[in-house]
């Protein structure tokens, strides 16, 4: 599913008015029908008659057969059905207010607001704007709803009473607005917010940056978000994310061989984009005549004396992510206290004997390396005299792809690796926000600012495949795409979670998956598993890291 910002939204529509001939309106019927068809599930669902509606009275007289399939064995005959997703089905009808901005968003809600008139629910239409400064597509849509007759006032003309309605279209601004909702906007969103009724918003909540994920103030709080066409990027973003409610993303004729020809670089990460998108064989089959050499060696560099565990968890999360070997570097002094933690594990002493490590140990890290499939630095390595030059002899030295993570990311963080010998191996860097903002030189809010934005630039700029973690984690590419994460909850948010992603990811490329193909695959079965994790425990909140591991 691709992901886009206004400005790409934009050329995807001209192309298809320009060049495939599909008129602007059409397009925005289109629209108008999908947003009354969720408008209608939502009624449905909270009258409790969320089952497949029947059609009209006089389709069940035509009909023998019938359209309810679980209604018993009923002869062939001749059939006629309605159109269901247009059919209440017994669900209140209700009334519903109509917010519509001058631009095309109201345009769309105009369209809706006919559907719905349709299916049997009263609406008002409430502009925004003098209805006389509608132009285009959306003026023919208000002289199509006052040629049907509805009903419609005019904030700040007319009274507007929230208080009688039983939901709220939100179709004031879409991907053409600028800045913090003004005037007439910024009321009607603050009044709707403040009404308590269900709000659905047409493409994107009014008051969100499109691309970004902020939400001006003030910012609709939907309940339902029909996103047209393509997702956008805000609502991807928090907390964009947190004002959009469930996203639905409906096709309103755009296609999306459009979108993959104009070279749109983002997509959300789903089982079909790993699949189609990135070749990744999402059913981790193995050969049959396989053997432990067959799933690749990691090399780890991690854990000190107060962190050992994070190499642990970062060594046995590769283990799990079906590698066939994985040996631990970690300072000769923790050894013995490990030995037997987990007896899947090769062990090796390389740090130093007070149980940090030191810059002295990059020769047997380098020497450890050789042979190995990938090295991946940094859970629990904490900082050191010279770790400068430490990781820099591993960057300029490690023959195979790296990951690098914690301590690891500070290091590179004070360092000017771009004037490093370049590598010719891949490097995946695995940062939380905090992290990512030292390598960037930025504060942790700028980087929430757009972390998708953000990632790609770092990825490219820098020739690394880039983990920006967290809600919603972004994996960018050097080659300049980026996938956008949904597996996962806030549960996740505990110590250790990010060293079992580093060692998913490790264990991955040691199976010959290629960097993007890892960092996409690992941040989506680490989602999974933090997922299948929760649902053994009564809250999420209980979730520790190890569960994570075990739930692979
Ligand atoms: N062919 C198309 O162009 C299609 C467009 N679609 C819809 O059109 C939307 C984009 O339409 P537009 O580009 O017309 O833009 P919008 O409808 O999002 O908003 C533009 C209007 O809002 C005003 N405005 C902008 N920022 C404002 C602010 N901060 N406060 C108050 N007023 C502000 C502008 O003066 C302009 O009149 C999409 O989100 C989608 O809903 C759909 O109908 C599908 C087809
Ligand atoms: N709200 C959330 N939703 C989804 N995943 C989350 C959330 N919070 C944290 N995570 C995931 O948990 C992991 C935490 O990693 P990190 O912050 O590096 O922890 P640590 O350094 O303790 O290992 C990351 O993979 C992150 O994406
Ligand atoms: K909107």
């Amino acid at each position: 599913m691709y992901v886009v910002t206004a400005e790409e939204m934009r050329r995807l529509d001209r192309e298809t008015i320009e060049r495939l001939g599909i008129p602007a309106v059409a397009l925005m019927e289109n629209a108008g029908r999908a947003i009354a068809e969720e408008i209608i599930k939502l009624c449905r669902s909270r009258s409790g008659s969320a089952g497949s509606p029947r059609g009209d009275a006089g389709t069940e007289a035509a009909g023998t057969a019938g359209a309810g399939g679980g209604e018993g064995i009923k002869p062939p005959g001749f059939t006629v059905s309605g159109d269901n997703a247009l059919a209440l089905g017994g669900a209140d009808a209700g009334h519903w207010l109509v917010l519509a901005g001058k631009g095309n968003n109201g345009g769309d809600g105009l369209a809706a607001a006919r559907y719905l008139r349709e299916a049997g629910i009263a609406v008002t239409l409430v502009y925004a704007a003098a209805p006389e400064s509608l132009a285009g597509e959306a003026a023919l849509q208000r002289d199509a709803a006052a040629a049907l007759g509805l009903p419609a006032v005019v904030y700040g003309r007319d009274r507007v009473d929230f208080a009688a309605c039983s939901g709220i279209v939100d179709a004031l601004l879409g991907t053409g607005s600028a800045g913090a909702p003004r005037g007439a906007y910024a009321e009607l969103i603050a009044a709707a917010n403040s009404s308590g009724k269900p709000i659905v918003s047409a493409d994107i909540p009014s008051g969100l940056d499109a691309d970004t994920g902020q939400a001006h103030e003030p910012c609709i709080h939907a309940a339902v978000t029909v996103c047209l066409a393509f997702l956008k990027r805000g609502l991807l973003q928090y907390p964009g994310a947190g004002n959009a409610g469930q996203v639905v993303v409906r096709s309103i004729g755009i296609p999306a061989a459009l979108a993959r020809e104009g070279g749109v670089p983002v997509s959300l990460l789903t089982p079909e984009v790993l699949r189609t998108r990135l070749q990744v064989d999402v059913s981790r089959r193995r050969s049959p005549e396989g053997h432990k050499g067959t799933y690749g060696h990691v090399l780890l560099a991690a854990g000190s004396l107060s962190m050992s565990g994070a190499g642990l968890l970062a060594a046995r999360a590769a283990l799990r992510a079906g590698c066939g070997l994985v040996t631990w570097a970690l300072p000769a002094m923790l050894l013995p206290h490990v030995i037997g933690a987990a007896p899947e594990l090769m062990l090796a002493a390389a740090g130093g004997e007070n149980g940090t490590w030191s810059a002295g140990t990059a020769a047997e890290v380098l020497r450890l390396s050789t042979g190995r499939d990938v090295t991946a630095v940094g859970p629990g390595l904490g900082r050191f005299a010279d770790d400068q030059e430490w990781l820099r002899a591993l960057w300029e030295g490690i023959a195979a792809p790296m990951v690098i993570d914690a301590d690891a990311l500070n290091i590179l963080a004070d360092s000017d690796y771009s004037s490093w010998t370049s590598r010719c191996h891949p490097v995946i860097l695995t940062p939380h926000p905090g992290e990512m903002a030292r390598l960037a030189g930025i504060s942790t809010a700028e980087v929430q600012r757009d972390r998708i934005g953000l990632a790609l630039a770092y990825a490219r700029e820098h020739g690394v495949t880039l983990v920006l973690k967290g809600a919603h984690t972004v994996v960018a590419t050097p080659e300049g795409e980026a996938y956008v994460n949904i597996t996962g909850h806030p549960g996740m948010g505990t110590g250790g979670a990010g060293d079992v992603l580093t060692g998913i990811i490790a264990g991955l490329l040691a199976q010959g998956l290629n960097a993007a193909q890892a960092a996409a695959f690992g941040v989506y079965l680490h989602g999974l598993a933090g997922e299948r994790a929760a649902r053994q425990r009564h809250d999420p909140s209980a979730l520790i890291a190890g569960d994570i591991i075990e739930a692979l």
